[in-house]
């Protein structure tokens, strides 16, 4: 379970009901209406009776009854639609707002946040908010209304009978209040778990082939089957609470109406009481019940939204990455006009951690005790090294300086695990440094607005993912406006034609759930085309033929060469041979930079470059 670091208070569900408060007034109308129509029932019964008691004309007071409980049937319907749609126009705008912050958000909140759960507060929790104005607000304010007119009435047929009803009826409802922060807490608990269990599920079906080769399904179903079991229980444990609830309630209010019966039918035979007003006040106590059974399962049900607020203002609490509006002239993809050579990069004395994902934080600090102290960034004495300790784990960059001049190309290169895809996802600002500074063109990449930056920067990813759809919506990710005609050209450019001839679809091809359509080298391939085709100045690329046949690497290093004759380009390789003819290539070893020079340079002065050149077999080993 999460600690529930904030409780979303019923205020805080106001905002979301912005801009639908119009239909909200036209409900309440109705709702009154349809109220005041049930309020009215047992009055025309009470006439009815009286009347036929003292042998007066009642066929008026039939009509009425007629017209009042058809007209409160249907303004019943009406409000029940209009609240269905307001609650679906709100849930709408709930998940706008959470998908819009969620694609805001910062990478190291993706680090350590499981996807599963986040899809299911967009899903599962926002539905529940729903339950908030469909049977949680309106019943309550309906059941309010009905339950002051029902007291009002009562008290004016016999104050007697009233009392004890009112007795009976607070008995229960401090029952139930009791009951409200349990039933609270255990809805969080249950939202959690299926939280866990999404994120569970999405995990066994995101990596499905590695599980069936790995013959795991059983192992991974079993994993799953743990937290639905938790979910299970969580949702067991709020069927108790919810169970309690009714039965207080029906206990106390069953007692009074034996009560009134009794007390109703002595006052009637001893002639202080009319038999229509007896039985109107039984009506009417029907109705105080109703309402009181409705407003009950409505604070069930806003408990329950509440908690499910609780998950959305969590996300919707987080620090967005900074849009940097401040500057919104310069964002701009194009390249400053007469700037072919722009892209001067520079890395000075930069060092950095990534964030400890919460649960590895909770168990760091459970293996070392209390509050060891979290060590200064700026300090970057080896000793800290290997201390995982403090919010900012392993220290991954220390100290790396570098420059990477405009127009040229440089390869990052250095054991797995040294930082090198690191450097590139600072220079995205997918991070922040937390030491040292990095500049481009001569401005502090923090000074320049993060949409200005990655419109300037083409980034071929390790992985090469590709997004679920057509083959022309992946490479029109970063160039909208590409014609039909430049992403053919770019196809064949990175040796991809093939692709788009492949079936009738042509550009529209289905790449899959993921792109499982395509081949590795395909995935490669399509990423090198997007970048192309974006257009942007500076070029990092991390590992970008690791996954192509010698062929299409020969074609990809033709195309590169061509593409980086205007740009400045910086390529991650672990195989030296793609990038011997660089201008530079920096040798990263444990986060540090261990050697800079070019391959012939390096050949001499650096031993861990020509043990790596002698181990690809560039080089004899020495
Ligand atoms: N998102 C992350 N959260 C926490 N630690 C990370 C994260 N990404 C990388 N690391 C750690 O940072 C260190 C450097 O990783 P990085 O990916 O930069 O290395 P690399 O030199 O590119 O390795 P490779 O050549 O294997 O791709 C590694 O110890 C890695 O475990």
């Amino acid at each position: 379970m999460q600690p529930i670091a904030q409780r979303a208070t019923l205020r805080e569900f106001f905002p979301y009901l912005r801009g639908h408060v119009r239909v909200l007034v036209l409900v309440a109308v109705v709702s009154l209406i349809s109220t005041g129509l049930s309020i009215a029932q047992p009055l025309m019964v009470q006439q009815l009776v009286n009347a036929v008691s003292a042998s007066e004309p009642a066929t008026v007071f039939v009509w009425f009854l007629v017209a009042i409980t058809l007209g409160g049937a249907v303004f019943g319907a009406a409000q029940s639609y209009l609240l269905l749609r307001t609650a679906e126009s709100v849930v709408l705008g709930v998940r706008r707002s959470l998908v819009g912050q969620l694609l805001a958000l910062p990478i190291r909140e993706f680090d350590r946040r499981r996807v599963g759960d986040l899809m299911s507060r967009v899903g599962s929790d926002t539905t529940l908010m729903r339950s908030v104005i469909t049977s949680g607000l309106f019943e309550i304010v309906s059941s309010i209304l009905m339950f002051c007119a029902a007291v009002v009435l009562m008290v004016l047929i016999d104050p007697l009978l009233f009392g004890i009803t009112l007795t009976a009826v607070l008995l229960g409802a401090g029952g139930v209040l009791f009951l409200g922060r349990l039933i609270r807490t255990r809805s969080r608990d249950v939202q959690d778990a299926v939280g866990s269990m999404t994120a569970a599920v999405e995990r066994g079906l995101s990596g499905i082939r590695t599980i069936k080769a790995s013959v795991a399904e059983e192992r991974e179903g079993a994993v799953i089957d743990v937290e639905a079991t938790k979910a299970f229980r969580a949702g067991i444990a709020m069927a108790r609470l919810q169970a309690a609830v009714q039965p207080i309630m029906s206990i106390c209010v069953q007692g009074a109406s034996i009560v009134v019966l009794a007390v109703g039918g002595i006052r009637v035979a001893a002639g202080e009481l009319q038999l229509g007003d007896l039985i109107a006040f039984i009506l009417y106590l029907f109705l105080l019940v109703m309402p009181i059974g409705s407003a009950m399962s409505a604070f069930v049900q806003i408990q329950s939204g509440l908690a499910a607020l609780d998950r959305i203002q969590e996300i919707a609490r987080l620090e967005p990455e900074r849009r940097d509006e401040e500057h919104p002239a310069s964002v701009s993809g194009e390249r400053p006009a007469g700037a072919t050579n722009s892209g001067t990069i520079e890395l000075r004395d930069v060092s950095f951690r990534y964030a400890v994902a919460e649960d590895d934080a909770d168990e760091v600090s459970r293996a070392s005790g209390p509050s060891r102290p979290t060590s200064p960034t700026s300090d970057h004495q080896s000793s800290e090294r290997q201390d995982p300790i403090g919010d900012g784990g392993q220290l991954v960059l220390d100290g790396v300086s570098f420059t990477v001049p405009a127009g040229s190309r440089t390869a990052l290169v250095g054991p797995s695990g040294a930082g090198k895809s690191t450097v590139l996802a600072l220079l995205e600002r997918f991070y922040e440094p937390t030491g040292g500074g990095i500049t481009l063109d001569g401005a502090a990449l923090s000074q320049i607005p993060r949409s200005e930056l990655r419109s300037r920067i083409g980034l071929v990813e390790q992985e090469a993912p590709v997004l679920s759809g057509t083959l022309a919506d992946n490479l029109r990710l970063a160039a909208p406006d590409a014609t039909d005609e430049q992403l053919r050209h770019v196809l064949a450019a990175v040796g991809l034609d093939e692709l788009g001839d492949r079936s009738d679809d042509g550009l529209e091809l289905n790449l899959g759930e993921d792109g499982i359509r395509l081949s590795g080298g395909q995935r490669q391939r399509l990423a090198w085309a997007r970048v192309i085709l974006a257009d942007r100045p500076v070029l990092l690329m991390d590992e970008p033929t690791s996954a192509v046949d010698s062929r299409t690497e020969q074609l990809l290093q033709q195309t590169l060469g061509e593409a980086s004759r205007d740009r400045t380009v910086v390529v991650v390789a672990h195989r030296l041979s793609t990038v011997a003819d660089f201008d530079q290539i920096v040798v990263l070893d444990q986060g540090q930079v261990s050697a800079v020079g070019t391959h012939e340079q390096l050949l001499d002065t650096s031993d861990l470059y020509r043990d790596m050149a002698a181990r690809q077999r560039l080089v004899a080993h020495a």
